[in-house]
């Protein structure tokens, strides 16, 4: 049976892969994401990705180690989580009713013969046009703060989203399309490692 490691602390993350039939072991990389700095924010995604699957594949004999780092990018700028109540009301005053692209950034080791597949997702994402009241409610709930971007499309930010073109679990963390396609560059079909289902 192929072992699957997801090498992150992202509850999102392993929900989908859970949603999606797959049990993976989670063994968080502790990657300084600060201590990174690349061109680009599609780069930096990727560099992060890969970093995070490379420091937990050192751990694993057997396995898909699966890595991943999400970043919404604006104006050519990359975001990450907001570091304060501040930041993320600043960005969402400076982010509604605009439109950005979401990337994550994917790497899949086989710790077996250390081949990887790795590769950045976008999504487009637009945002809604909340008012200052609701942005002040939104931060005041914390979600802003835990995640990429400092928007959810399943979470309470929801509400506050006009729409995506592309992927949405790309935008939730992790995407199950290109996800597929990194397995089988690996040799892998996701068919033949998911669970077997219940659903009679
Ligand atoms: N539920 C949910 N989570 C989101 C959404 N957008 C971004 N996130 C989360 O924001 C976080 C992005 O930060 P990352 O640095 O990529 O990942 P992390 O949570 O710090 O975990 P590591 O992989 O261990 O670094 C991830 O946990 C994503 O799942 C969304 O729309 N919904």
């Amino acid at each position: 049976m192929t072992e699957i490691i997801l090498a992150s602390a992202s509850p999102a993350r392993l929900a989908v892969l859970r949603e999606a039939g797959l049990d993976p072991e989670v063994i968080v990389s502790g990657v300084d994401e600060e201590a990174v700095t690349a061109e680009s924010p599609a780069e930096l995604c990727l560099v992060l990705a890969r970093a995070k699957a490379a420091a937990v594949a050192e751990m694993v004999a057997q396995g898909l180690v699966i890595g991943c780092d999400s970043v919404l990018e604006l104006d050519g700028q990359a975001y990450g989580k907001p570091k304060s109540a501040e930041e993320a009301t600043g960005r969402w005053r400076s982010m509604r009713g605009r439109t950005g692209r979401l990337l994550t950034g994917h790497c899949v080791i086989d710790t077996a013969t250390g081949a990887e597949a790795a590769q950045v997702a976008s999504t487009t994402v637009r945002f809604g046009t909340p008012s200052d009241e609701e942005i002040a409610a939104y931060v005041a709930s914390g979600e802003p703060l835990r995640v990429a971007g400092a928007f959810t499309l399943d979470g309470r930010g929801g509400w506050f989203m006009d729409g995506i073109e592309g992927d949405h679990t790309n935008v939730i963390g992790i995407s199950l399309p290109l996800l597929r396609r990194l397995f089988a560059d690996l040799g892998v079909s996701v068919t033949s490692i998911w669970k077997q289902g219940s659903f009679h």
